[in-house]
Parts: structure tokens; C-alpha cells; sequence
């Protein structure tokens, strides 16, 4: 498997104190076409570190390089148009939800391709929606799949989802991880999720990446984490989110 984007000892400063690290020696790689879950508690910094592997965000330390070439090597646009960031909270643009749709084939010069948008938007269960509709008027969730629509058609090598499907209601979860799954498989796109739903993990993760205390403690197949956790911090955590699905 060839190695998507590498990072060497990414590391972030906290800003409240630039002599602390929020994490360091961030070292890992994506493969083609893979599918990883980042895992750690909230306030770890996954959402940093992703959007530092978008270059929306800069590391304090470490280097990055996709598909072989350091990140210097790219241009920002170019990089941030195979290595695509999907908010945790969806921006839409101005315009209706045909003009959000359009977006990144504009941007990119590239056609739009309508019949793609329209079978998306129907398997995310959107296709009752007018596309001359006002896109500031969708719902929460409406605006959280049109921002995924938006991103896969794109067409990046790398996803990063950041906690994309969390205010989602259960069909529509579903609904987005069937084609997230399906996606990855006929594109051979890879994904890089931050979910807190360890299920959606297991379903989804071929890979898993635990972060925690500021580093990034494994780097393992999901199978042997949730079966197999080489750390006492990866053990608790998967038996914190067991104790708290049985309220225990
Ligand atoms: N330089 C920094 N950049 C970003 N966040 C920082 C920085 N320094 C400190 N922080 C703090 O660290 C935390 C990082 O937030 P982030 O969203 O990346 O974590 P997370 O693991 O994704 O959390 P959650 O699971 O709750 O979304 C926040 O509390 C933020 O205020």
C-alpha cells in the first residue's frame, strides 16, 4: 500500500502556553486508499491535527508530505484539494444549495457533474430538496450533508471527517456511513474520521489511531484496539465508552 500523506513529528503549541504542547511527535501515514479512525477525549486535539494535515492550521513542529512530495513542495490550494476537511460544523456559502454544489467545481475549473450531485444528494436522502432553495434555510443536518455532497464531489484522495455524521439523526447516520463505506471502495479515496461513536468506529475504521496526553499512543488495526489495546490509556477509554453504552 503506498503512503497517501506522511507526517514526521507534528507537534502543536497550546496557546495559552507556548512552552506546552498540545501534542508532539505526531508520526504517521495514510495509506491509499485507507480508512482510519482518530479516537482520543475531547479537548485531545483531533481536530487540530486534521486540520493541520489540511494545511488550515500550521504545526509548530514536524513535517507533512503528500504522495511523496513535502508540503512545501504544493500549493496550498492544490494540497487542500486532495486533502479535504469537512467541518464538524457545516459552512454554507451564500447562494442556494445548486450554488453550494457548484462551488468546488468553479473554484477548481472543473465541469460539475449534475448527475453525480443529484445521486448523492437522493442516497443521503436530500433528494427532496429544491436546489434553488436557500441554503442558509436547511436544517442543521440538511446543511451537514450538503457539506459532505459538496466535499466528495471533489473528488479529494483524503477525507477528513470531522465528527461529520455526530448531529445526524440515526437513518441519516446510517444513511452517511453506507456511502462514506461505499465511496472509499469505488473511488479508493481514503478517510480519516474523529468520531466519538465507538460502533461507528468498528463499522468504518479499518485502522485506528488513539490520541491521548498529547501524543499519539497507537497506531494499530481496529480489530486488535478494541480487542487487543497495547496501552493502559487505549484499555480504559474503550472500557470508559463500555461502562457509559451500559450505563454503568
Ligand atoms: N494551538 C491550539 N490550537 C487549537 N486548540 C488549542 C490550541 N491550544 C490549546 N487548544 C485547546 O485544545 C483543545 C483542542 O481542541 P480540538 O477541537 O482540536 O480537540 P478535539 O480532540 O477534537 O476535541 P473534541 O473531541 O471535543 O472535538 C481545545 O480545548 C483548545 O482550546
Amino acid at each position: 500500500m503506498d503512503i497517501l500523506l506522511k507526517a514526521r513529528g507534528i507537534g502543536k503549541l497550546t496557546s495559552r502556553n507556548p512552552d506546552r504542547y498540545l501534542f508532539r511527535d505526531v508520526s504517521a501515514g495514510v495509506g491509499e486508499g485507507r480508512r482510519i479512525v482518530l479516537l482520543g477525549a475531547s479537548g485531545q486535539g483531533k481536530s487540530t491535527l486534521l486540520r493541520i494535515f489540511a494545511r488550515l492550521d500550521a504545526a509548530d513542529a514536524g513535517e507533512l508530505e503528500l504522495l511523496g512530495r513535502p508540503a512545501s513542495q504544493w500549493k496550498p490550494q492544490q494540497w487542500r484539494q486532495q486533502v479535504l476537511y469537512v467541518a464538524q460544523q457545516p459552512v454554507m456559502l451564500t447562494g442556494t444549495v445548486g450554488d453550494n454544489l457548484r462551488t468546488a467545481s468553479i473554484l477548481h475549473g472543473r465541469p460539475f457533474d449534475e448527475p453525480l450531485a443529484e445521486q448523492l444528494m437522493d442516497e443521503l436522502g436530500l433528494g427532496g430538496i429544491a436546489w434553488d432553495k436557500t441554503a442558509d434555510e436547511l436544517s442543521g443536518g440538511e446543511k451537514q450533508r450538503v457539506a459532505l455532497v459538496r466535499s466528495l464531489l471533489l473528488k479529494p484522495k483524503l477525507l477528513l471527517l470531522d465528527e461529520t455524521t455526530a448531529s445526524l439523526d440515526p437513518a441519516s447516520k446510517a444513511a452517511a456511513e453506507r456511502l462514506l463505506l461505499e465511496w472509499s471502495r469505488r473511488e479508493g479515496s481514503a478517510q480519516l474520521w474523529i468520531t466519538h461513536d465507538l460502533s461507528q468506529a468498528r463499522e468504518v475504521g479499518e485502522e485506528v489511531w488513539f490520541l491521548e496526553g498529547g501524543r499519539l499512543l497507537e497506531k494499530t488495526s481496529a480489530e486488535r484496539f478494541f480487542d487487543k489495546p497495547a496501552t493502559g490509556e487505549a484499555r480504559r477509554f474503550v472500557q470508559a465508552a463500555a461502562d457509559a453504552r451500559q450505563g454503568v
